[in-house]
């Protein structure tokens, strides 16, 4: 009902060159994944490896989106431009929040505006190990997830990524029964919200996710795929966690 959907956010790594090399060798080792499989690229290398993607499997996703579809945002770049280059967007990750001083308003606003245009969104929510040990988890993935959608109607367009803080980067990964509780949680307020449509989203899990570690993770009911990190920038690690997709 849900294909499985893994996405790699390349971050701000990669020059052109290594961008264009690296998508050759996703769309290369990634033929025949039973999954949807996107990478999520730096802006200025959308176009060149937009072309290296062009007529193949893998789909291509930027990494952040202003709200106002054009105006005096220096340095911004919104929906509009976004729709000549790629299909999906991240919204909200936990370092724009963290680095950027992003809020859940303002992730409302880009989802809005997200949803208004061609792209689909990627909504990043996630508790910090603080608030993990505090026993807030559920509270914060609801208020971000709430907040995410204020006045929006949920619908299948929309991907939902789990990314603990805590497990991003670290090496530490959530326990399959970890993400699978929060992604199981997620998706009864996202029913709440949305009533049958929550069947249809799709739940990815992120933080450290590895060959090692994908299958576990991905044969969790409430798992729907993940969002790849440093694993990501490895075309062969990237594309072992792609088969690790339960058939
Ligand atoms: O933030 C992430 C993906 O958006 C996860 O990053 P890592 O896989 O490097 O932990």
């Amino acid at each position: 009902m849900r294909r499985p959907f893994i996405a790699g956010n390349w971050k701000m790594h990669t020059t052109e060159a290594e961008a264009a090399a690296l998508a050759a060798a996703v769309r290369e080792q990634t033929a025949g994944a039973a999954c949807d499989v996107a990478v999520c690229v730096p802006f200025p290398h959308l176009g060149p490896v937009r072309e290296v993607l062009r007529g193949g499997h893998v789909q291509l996703g930027a990494q952040d989106v202003h709200w106002e579809p054009k105006g005096a945002f220096t340095g911004e770049v919104s929906a509009p431009m976004l729709e000549d280059y790629c299909q999906f967007v991240i919204i909200g990750h936990s370092e724009r929040r963290q680095y950027f001083c992003e809020t859940d308003e303002w992730v409302n606003r880009k989802l809005r505006a997200v949803l208004a245009s061609r792209l689909d969104p990627i909504v990043c929510i996630g508790e910090t190990l603080d608030q993990r040990r505090a026993g807030e988890t559920e509270a914060v993935l609801e208020r971000q997830l709430r907040g995410a959608l204020a006045g929006i109607q949920p619908s299948a367009r929309i991907t939902i990524a789990y990314e603990p803080v805590w497990a991003i980067g670290t090496g530490e990964t959530a326990t399959p029964a970890q993400a699978q509780e929060a992604c199981a949680f997620v998706r009864r307020i996202l029913r709440e919200l949305g009533g049958p449509v929550a069947d249809a989203i799709r739940i990815q899990y992120g933080g450290s996710v590895n060959p090692a570690n994908a299958a576990a993770l991905l044969a969790q009911p409430d798992i729907d795929g993940a969002l790849v990190g440093g694993a990501s920038l490895d075309a062969a690690q990237f594309a072992a966690i792609c088969a690790a997709v339960p058939a």
